[in-house]
């Protein structure tokens, strides 16, 4: 494949930006890639394994005659690094984001992107619970969504960063921030926080089931336990971010819950039954359309990663 960008920034050396390097490297996507973590082992780590031509000491260097620069930090830390690299950038580039939540995002990064630079942020929806330099894999994004919110950014600009994801393997759609964070919010930002709770039970529960929790876990309890087995910043990032759609749908959640704990309590099985029947039609939608792509490659992204690098 072409090169698309001559130089690419990689703001943030974890799972997600050192995947990117991985599949721009392998597809041939980038001219150069230079690297910025905040942590000098992080940016040790991407030289030893190659995925960076070069790492910077800071972030405003490492974006210096970038063409694209990508913010892949917690949400949290966005705007920050967004004013710190503002000055530095050069006329013409793009910059985007790869954060989970798109309208804090944009409302921290937007302010301090100067006249003449193109902002468009963006969500790929894959990822594992592993997190680091040493996580990232080329094939994490093949297959998936990855979603551009632009808001009226500069068309040519906008191909040219789709061009790059579809590149990397992704399948584009664009969207309003506002629909993206309602929308996360019930496939992925809601479904963590059950996944956390479930498991948080579980261990409030430990002296009462001993190690049977561990010994004998099921299927569904051992998903909720990789799903809890998250960064820690990166979803307290989310939570704190995209706090009126997830405490919209968690009302809707415990609404639905209450409705279920009172058909268990009166034996309604029908009720219970017609629910399951519902769910269950959801599921094999999902197959039939094809988009059950199971997220790939787990036993290579099982390596140990440094974290917080
Ligand atoms: N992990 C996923 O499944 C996933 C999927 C899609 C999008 N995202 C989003 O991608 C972004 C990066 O996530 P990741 O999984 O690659 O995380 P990660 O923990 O693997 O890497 C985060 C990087 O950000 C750096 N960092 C952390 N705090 C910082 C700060 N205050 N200032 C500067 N740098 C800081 C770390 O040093 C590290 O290099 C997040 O915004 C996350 O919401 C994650
Ligand atoms: O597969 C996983 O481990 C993920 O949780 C990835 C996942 C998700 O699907 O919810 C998590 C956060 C994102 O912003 C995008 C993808």
């Amino acid at each position: 494949m072409a090169v698309i960008y001559e130089r690419v920034a990689l703001i943030g050396l974890g799972l997600i930006a050192s995947s990117m390097a991985h599949a721009m490297k392998a597809k041939g996507l980038a001219g150069e890639v230079v690297g910025y973590a905040k942590s000098a082992e992080s940016r040790a780590v991407a030289l030893e394994i190659g995925f960076c031509d070069r790492v910077e000491e800071t972030a405003a260097k490492a974006v210096v005659g970038a063409d694209l620069v990508v913010l892949a930090v917690p949400v949290g830390a966005m705007g920050a690094i967004a004013e710190e690299i503002g000055p530095h950038l050069a006329p013409g580039a793009t910059v985007t984001d790869v954060g989970s939540v798109k309208q804090a995002v944009i409302a921290a990064v937007a302010p301090h992107i100067p006249e003449g630079v193109h902002f468009i942020a963006g969500h790929p929806i894959a990822g594992t619970e592993h997190s680091g330099p040493r996580s990232g894999f080329a094939t994490l994004f093949q297959n998936r969504w990855w979603l551009l919110t632009p808001q009226g950014a500069d068309a040519a600009a906008v191909a040219r960063l789709r061009a790059l994801c579809e590149g990397m393997g992704a399948k584009v759609d664009e969207m309003d921030a506002a629909h993206h964070d309602l929308v996360l919010a019930v496939t992925s930002h809601t479904p963590h926080l059950i996944a956390y709770t479930m498991v948080g039970v579980a261990d409030d529960l430990r002296r009462v089931t001993d190690s049977e929790v561990i010994n004998y876990s099921a299927a569904g309890f051992r998903d909720f336990t990789r799903i809890a087995a998250s960064d820690p910043t990166m979803w307290r990032d989310v939570f704190l971010t995209n706090k009126e759609a997830t405490l919209d749908i968690l009302g809707r959640f415990t609404e639905e819950l209450f409705a279920l704990q009172r058909a268990i309590r009166l034996g309604d099985g029908d009720h219970l039954h017609a629910y399951f029947t519902r769910t269950r039609a959801i599921r094999r939608g999902i197959i039939e359309a094809g988009q059950d792509t199971a997220a790939p490659d787990f036993g290579r992204a099982a390596q140990v990663a440094p974290k917080g690098g």
